[in-house]
């Protein structure tokens, strides 16, 4: 499966948004619980309950990515970036529209759940199992995955509960673990803006080795300089809505035009 491409995109899709809309519903507490025949007409009805809000997050997407490329999402606080990502991992359901996706995307962060209690090396087992490594893959990389983590640079670290990590350390781990594997789509929320400069230079070098790999790779982030780094296509979402789709310069030298940064 892991084709080399060379660095340049070999056409060959790995995920297909087509007029995706993505709905949250808010219970917002209006209209309290009502009664059992009142919910049963509704449902026969197929009306919303009362109270129900409704937050369209994500307003008719459309785009195709491709083996190789590394595609940065930008746009404001509440534009719609991580519900895109999240649908795309089938988190959450699409209202209407369809994805169409190569393989199982791994949103980092998400697969890999861990869990604060267990020693940080006993989430590297877990999380790389929930990754879908095999034993024996987990086993091999176990060492490579501690120490890209850096987590033991300064101690013996990674035998302690996870809980006693600082946030950035726990991201450095969750990265570590998941970029550990060879993705078909892996999406990465915000993880490069936890880490220091070293770890960041160390995940670029890495999302550019799991774009070699033929991987596709998404990444959300509001630091223009770190989208500059890594992607070479730049998807600019507004509101719910896909206002720019194109090469990163292009995209990034528009979006701070418009926000003035
Ligand atoms: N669980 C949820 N329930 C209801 N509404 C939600 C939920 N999560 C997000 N939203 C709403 O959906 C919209 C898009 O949010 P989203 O988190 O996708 O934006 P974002 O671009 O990733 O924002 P940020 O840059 O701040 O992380 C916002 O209006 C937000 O209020």
């Amino acid at each position: 499966m892991a084709e080399q491409n060379n660095g340049t995109p070999s056409h060959i899709p790995t995920v297909i948004a087509d007029e995706l809309h993505v709905v949250y519903r808010v219970n917002g507490g209006k209209g309290g619980k009502g009664s059992a025949t009142a919910a049963l007409s509704r449902i026969l009805r197929r009306g919303e309950s009362p109270g129900v809000r409704k937050v369209h997050a994500v307003k008719g997407v459309s785009f195709t990515a491709y083996r190789g490329e590394s595609i940065g999402l930008i746009g404001s606080n509440g534009s719609g970036k991580s519900t895109l990502l999240k649908a795309v991992a089938g988190l959450l359901p699409a209202e209407r529209g369809t994805v169409y996706t190569h393989g199982q995307p791994s949103l980092l962060g998400v697969n890999a759940a861990l869990m604060n209690d267990l020693t940080g090396e006993k989430n590297v087992i877990l999380g790389g199992l929930a990754m879908g490594m095999s034993r024996e893959q987990v086993r091999e990389r176990y060492d490579g995955i501690v120490d890209f983590s850096g987590i033991n640079e300064k101690g013996d670290f990674i035998s302690l509960p996870m809980r006693t990590y600082s946030s950035g350390m726990a991201a450095r781990l969750r990265f570590s673990i998941a970029a550990a594997k060879d993705h078909d789509v892996l999406m990465i929320d915000e993880a490069l803006a936890t880490g220091d400069r070293k770890f960041q230079k160390r995940s670029e070098e890495r999302i550019r080795e799991l774009r070699k790999e033929a991987g596709t790779v998404f990444l959300v982030s509001h630091n223009n300089k770190s989208i500059r780094d890594t992607c070479d296509r730049v998807l600019w979402l507004e509101r719910g809505e896909l206002l720019m789709d194109g090469p990163t310069d292009e995209v990034i030298k528009a979006y701070e035009k418009e926000t003035g940064k």
